[in-house]
């Protein structure tokens, strides 16, 4: 199975999400954002970073991006696309997932080893997890704050379609706690917290917590790998 990495101008976890799924055991593919071509790959990360500055708002810009074409192209036919923090913002923008990202509500950039709750394992990229499972992977944004209509999160947390919420903490004033969201079809998932950063033992997480295995991120990049095989 191949999984494409697209990088665009600022992004910063792109290796890091090379890496990820390199461990998962799958074939990693490096994608340029100023390309119109896949590669063939069969899932797709939209990575970390500051892209474009983080000028306008985090993501409007690389939303726009030559590639986007055919990643929307490839979502709207059921790809699997996981969006990591900018890559979430990206997917907002870009209308793939509902909401929007805002500044964090106390205004600073923050950086700490975050407690979600597993609230939908319907995914691609969650199907591994167990329903209500906690788990704690590195979260650093300015902009994590998620908002949405007061219709829209109605129909988010009617329909299921709230992937992960914040445990213990809500570090950036995103309502009720919303951490990650996921489309209708549930192929396209965004989240702020970087599981690409939770892979490998005594380089994730180092609160006691997650000295469990410090490797919950791995589990979203070993879902998609499991996803394909039993789709062919
Ligand atoms: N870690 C990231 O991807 C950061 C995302 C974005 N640049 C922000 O600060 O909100």
């Amino acid at each position: 199975m191949r999984v494409g990495v697209v990088t665009f101008p600022g992004s910063l976890d792109d290796r890091d999400a090379l890496r990820a799924i390199r461990l998962a055991g799958a074939e990693a593919v490096a994608l340029w954002h100023g390309e119109h071509d896949l590669q063939g790959v069969d899932a797709l990360v939209l990575p970390g970073g500051f892209s474009y500055g983080d000028y306008l708002r985090a993501g409007a810009i690389a939303s726009l991006s030559p590639i986007m074409t055919e990643v929307i192209d490839a979502a709207g036919k059921g790809m699997p696309v996981l969006g990591i923090c900018n890559g979430f913002q990206m997917l907002a923008e870009a209308h793939l997932v509902s909401g929007g990202l805002i500044r964090n509500d106390h205004g600073n950039f923050i950086r700490r080893d975050q407690a979600l709750r597993v609230e939908n394992t319907d995914t691609p990229w969650t199907s591994g997890f167990e329903q209500g499972q906690e788990i704690v992977i590195p979260l650093k944004n300015g902009e994590g704050g998620f908002i949405a209509s007061a219709d829209e999160l109605a129909r988010l947390e009617g329909e299921g379609l709230v992937a992960f919420r914040y445990e213990g903490v809500n570090p950036n004033g995103s309502l009720n706690d919303i951490a990650g969201v996921r489309n209708d079809r549930g192929n396209v998932v965004g989240l702020m917290p970087h599981p690409e950063h939770a892979v490998e033992p005594g380089f994730g997480p180092d609160t006691a917590a997650a000295m469990r295995s410090g490797t919950d991120g791995l589990t979203f990049f070993s879902s998609v790998l499991q996803a394909t095989v039993l789709a062919a």
